[in-house]
């Protein structure tokens, strides 16, 4: 593994009229590596990524690229002299010029390795053929993959992405972003991408780090964000979330799923467990009686189904609880549809949940 990073940025912040924006930001990307900042919208994602391109300065913090100081305190290495690319959702290709001289746009040289590097760029991008087309001849994924050969011209250390893609349709936008994937790890180019979408930041990162009010909250490899969720808010930013509250006494909590490990949680406090739709396990109703507790589902509680929907590869069911007439929502693979009304069983895999004390 290469011990420089690509890209990093250490401590870099930023305030808009005295309101601190993006705070003590720190990331580091290795060549090839593909990093999604991920968050809501106006966490500071585009921020930081101005601040890493050069177009807005930061109030603190350093940024380099592979190893050599591109910006901080004293110095700031103006936007076009960083080697790094650029690409936004609204990649605005100048409409005058045909594909070729768009990609070419900037590049030194001779005429004929010119035209040679753009033969060669617009081949990865699968854009040879359209190399003479203007481009209101062609779609928003073709424009788009133009874009990219030109983002890549320069052959920059470090690209980066914002929502590049929303502005494609869905079938086209998985196509187009797999092979983009491919021209930049290829390449060796370290990718910061922002997103708001966290279905495309599993999809496309080797590590997300998920962004609130303008701060890093977690790292890691989309695996172990889904997986391990620092909170409450981070669970519930990739999925719904079914939220049961309970207080701990001796380490465990007591609720109607039976009780649950609270382990280092002092007595009193206030638990939230969270739990994923697809990880509550269904049963059915026998006369009035739930299936018998288990040590890895606990007790079953009883709920009324409200509503059943049909979603394509699963069905989605919503139960209002016999013990708080709280909604609760379950994910079943494939077709699952009772009748609103019918009471059914639910239990709460314990190695799928998170228990996280509730904020004072
Ligand atoms: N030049 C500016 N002057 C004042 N406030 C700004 C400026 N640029 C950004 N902000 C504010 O900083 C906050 C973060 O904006 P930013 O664009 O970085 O968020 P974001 O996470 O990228 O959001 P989105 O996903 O909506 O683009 C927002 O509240 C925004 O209004």
């Amino acid at each position: 593994m290469p011990s420089v990073p690509r890209l990093e940025i250490s401590h870099i912040a930023k305030s808009f009229g005295g309101r601190s924006v993006v705070d003590d930001v720190s990331l580091s990307i290795l060549p090839g590596q593909v990093t999604c900042l991920l968050g809501p919208s106006g966490c500071g994602k585009s921020t930081t990524l101005r601040m890493i391109a050069g177009i807005e300065g930061p109030d603190a913090g350093t940024i380099r690229v592979d190893g050599r100081v591109i910006c901080d305190d004293g110095h700031a290495t103006p936007p076009e002299k960083r080697p790094i690319g650029l690409m936004f959702q609204d990649f605005a290709l100048f409409p005058h010029l045909s594909v070729a001289r768009n990609v070419a746009f900037g590049m030194k040289g001779s005429k004929t390795a010119q035209r040679a590097a753009v033969v060669d760029l617009l081949a990865k991008v699968g854009m040879g053929r359209h190399i003479d087309r203007y481009p209101h001849e062609l779609s928003g994924g073709e424009q788009q993959r133009v874009a990219l050969a030109r983002a890549l011209a320069p052959r920059p250390r470090v690209m980066l992405m914002d929502e590049p893609f929303s502005g494609l349709d869905d079938r086209l936008r998985d196509e187009i972003r797999d092979q983009t994937l491919d021209v930049l790890k290829a390449e060796g180019t370290a990718v910061l991408l922002v997103t708001h979408e966290p279905g495309e930041a599993m999809r496309m990162a080797d590590e997300i780090a998920l962004m609130r009010d303008g701060r890093i909250v977690q790292r890691g490899a989309p695996y172990n964000i889904y997986n391990t969720p620092v909170d409450r808010q981070a669970a519930a930013f990739f999925s719904d979330i079914n939220v049961i509250e309970g207080t701990v006494r001796g380490a465990l909590t007591d609720t109607p799923f039976g009780q649950f490990l609270a382990p280092g949680v002092p007595d009193g406090t206030r638990v939230q467990i969270c739990i994923r739709p697809q990880h509550l396990k269904i049963d059915f109703d026998r006369a009035g009686r739930g299936p018998l507790p288990t040590p890895a589902e606990g007790t079953a509680a009883r709920g009324i189904v409200q509503r059943a929907r049909f979603m394509g590869s699963e069905s989605l069911v919503e139960f209002r609880m016999d013990h708080d007439g709280t909604i609760l929502k379950a994910q079943i693979p494939s077709v699952f549809l009772p009748r609103p009304g019918t009471p059914l069983w639910i239990m709460i895999r314990r190695d799928r949940c998170f228990v996280f004390p509730v904020a004072a």
